[in-house]
């Protein structure tokens, strides 16, 4: 025997509103929705018709206020109320042909049972526009039973009105300002008007059109439209916008430039439109992931939402849409470097991270404003272009770790160094330079810096013998070698040297210390084979007054006790983490000065 499902309304009803529906508000959304639907159904047969929503508010002096969503669209005939109001998934707007999709804004055939979550019962009383059907009320409950009516008696306009009266617990959603509220958010760029009425009110909701939908008499007027449109959109100071347009979807709107920093790991949300419906302000994945520096309003024609309508489908249509509106985006700020370069200069400097990250990506970006970015260097930040004005060779390191390593060296060496260590920097000069093959460019790391160091005399070395050898004892547990050369500043005593694999080498080594054993063992394979490796040098600097008295006195102890001390002072001022050893050493060299000064006093 063949049975047939039964459908729980209840629990469906609580997995839309629980799982798939951001919150009961939504109940507005699926209303308009419907209301233009309808119109936009009647105006297939009439394209002249002119449609209309009205929202009326009915609040008695005693029970509770209703809310009655009517529109002068298509209506539904008997037969038409049965098998799509009161069957749940059926939908007379569901497309098989995709163009059909761009005519209708629903299309899953759930979206009347959102009203559920505000109300127990939904009244709908619809007269069809087709010729010769009665009016009908249609009465749909929780429990998944409904009434059906026909209302011969009366005579009423084709088109439909849902009357829904309020929950107990859902009495915040029918106030005259909260109707107002969700209508404007979800429908302030639908195409017909919106009336809202009161016992003692009537007015427009959405009296205005976004602003690629009007006409201007200057360029100045557009300009001011867009911006002032962004403002309001987004609550922000906006001062540019790019406008944006695709076939694919019937994609229409602006992106505006945001007047704050963003980091590439910022999620641009857009606030996204579906035939003048908000489907949400969330939406990501619009823009290429570099274009983080941007926000969109955008109104589209056929992109397919996802059923909850917080989202589109991730289909070949919205990646074309995407990949367009990067070109877009490309050109736009390619025409402003000769159109207007102070705005380009004014969102490099904002946005230089996600203006590296499309320069990293494309030769042209490059070309055009890869010069404009602004980089750190030993001797203050400057762009590309104010770099090589100064210099022939472009100098950089590649690690942030190397840049402080070396950067005072550096600046008082008068060198000027780039650190390219931040996220693609390293990539956008090695890319220079392919564009470029004349361009000189000069990797470095701590350890090529004290290449340029001054070497000492003979004399001069044999002065520091003991200091060294002294120094080589002390510091060879911590596989750190000792030398001694000539350089700025002089104020600086020591340098603590280390190239990228020593610094690796390093770090493996103290990871050990807190590792699990899995990770010990792993670690020990890393580290294998280079147990005699020093993972760094100690430079004196022969210069310093410091060393230099360190170099004439005969007090063993009191030589360790420095040479310790200037040790874990040069760890920490190239922002090196301390091991734990490293750090007893500090603590205990701290004391042992305290205790020799003591001793002195005493003495
Ligand atoms: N105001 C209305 N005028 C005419 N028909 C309506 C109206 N409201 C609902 N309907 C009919 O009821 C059907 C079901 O509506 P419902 O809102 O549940 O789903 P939908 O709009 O088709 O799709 P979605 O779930 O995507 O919103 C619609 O397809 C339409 O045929």
């Amino acid at each position: 025997m063949e049975h047939h499902f039964q459908v729980h309304l209840k629990g469906i009803i609580d997995l839309l509103s629980h799982h798939l529906y951001s919150g009961p508000h939504v109940f507005v959304r699926e209303l308009l929705q419907n209301g233009v639907d309808a119109i936009s159904a009647r105006q297939k047969l009439d394209p002249k018709y002119q449609g209309k929503v009205e929202i009326e508010l009915v609040q008695p002096e005693q029970g509770f206020p209703t809310i009655i969503f009517q529109d002068n669209g298509i209506g539904l005939t008997e037969e038409e109320v049965h098998r799509f109001l009161a069957t749940i998934g059926q939908s007379s707007k569901r497309a098989e042909l995709a163009e059909q999709r761009t005519d209708f804004i629903g299309q899953f055939g759930i979206g009347l049972l959102s009203c559920f979550m505000v109300a127990d019962e939904i009244v709908v009383v619809t007269q069809s526009a087709k010729a010769g059907h009665p009016p009908i009320e249609w009465r749909g409950r929780q429990d998944g039973t409904y009434e059906i009516k026909k209302i011969d008696q009366v005579k009423i306009e084709p088109g439909t009105r849902v009357y829904l009266r309020a929950r107990p617990d859902r009495l915040e959603y029918f106030t005259p300002e909260k109707i107002i509220e969700l209508v404007r958010y979800f429908g302030e760029l639908l195409p017909v008007p919106i009336y809202f009425h009161t016992d003692d009110r009537s007015i427009q909701v959405n009296d205005r059109r976004p602003p690629w939908e009007r006409t201007y008499l200057t360029k100045e007027d557009e300009k001011s439209a867009y911006l002032a449109f962004g403002r309001e959109m987004f609550n922000l100071e906006v001062r540019h916008y790019i406008p944006l347009y695709s076939e694919v979807g019937g994609v229409v709107g602006a992106a505006y430039v945001l007047p704050h920093s963003a980091t590439l790991h910022t999620r641009s949300r857009h606030r996204v439109y579906l035939k003048g419906m908000l489907l949400s302000e969330k939406i990501e994945g619009l823009l290429p992931e570099w274009a983080v520096f941007l926000r969109c309003v955008v109104d589209a024609q056929s992109l397919r939402p996802v059923a909850s309508r917080e989202g589109f489908y991730e289909d070949e249509n919205l990646e074309a849409v995407r990949h367009y509106f990067g070109e877009t985006i490309r050109h736009h700020l390619l025409d402003l470097a000769t159109t207007q370069p102070e705005m380009l200069n004014y969102i490099i400097s904002l946005h230089h991270a996600a203006m590296r990250e499309l320069a990293a990506e494309d030769d042209e970006c490059l070309r055009v404003f890869g010069e404009w970015l602004p980089f750190q260097t030993t001797l203050g930040t400057m762009t590309l272009k104010q770099y090589r004005q100064k210099y022939d060779v472009i100098r950089y390191v590649s690690s942030v770790d190397a840049f402080r390593q070396i950067a005072q060296v550096a600046a008082a060496e008068d060198l000027c160094v780039i650190n390219a260590g931040y996220y693609r920097d390293a990539e956008v000069i090695r890319k220079l330079k392919e564009m470029e093959p004349g361009l000189k460019i000069e990797h470095l790391d701590a350890t090529t810096i004290a290449q340029h160091f001054e070497e000492l005399a003979l004399a001069e070395r044999d002065q520091a013998f003991d200091l060294l050898r002294t120094a080589e004892i002390v510091l060879q547990p911590f596989r750190c070698g000792v030398d001694i050369k000539k350089f700025q500043p002089v104020s600086l005593p020591v340098l603590y040297i280390n190239n990228d694999e020593e610094q690796f080498l390093r770090q493996a080594e103290q990871s050990k210390e807190v590792a699990s054993s899995l990770w010990g063992d792993i670690l020990d394979a890393v580290t294998a084979g280079k147990e005699e490796v020093s993972y760094a040098s100690l430079c004196f600097n022969y210069n310093n007054p410091l060393v230099q008295r360190l170099m004439t006195i005969q007090d063993r102890q009191l030589i360790r006790r420095s040479v310790e001390m200037l040790y874990v002072q040069a760890l920490l001022m190239g922002h090196h983490p301390l091991s734990n050893r490293e750090m007893t050493l500090l603590n205990q060299g701290l004391l042992g000065l305290i205790n020799i000064a003591l001793e002195r006093e005493k003495g």
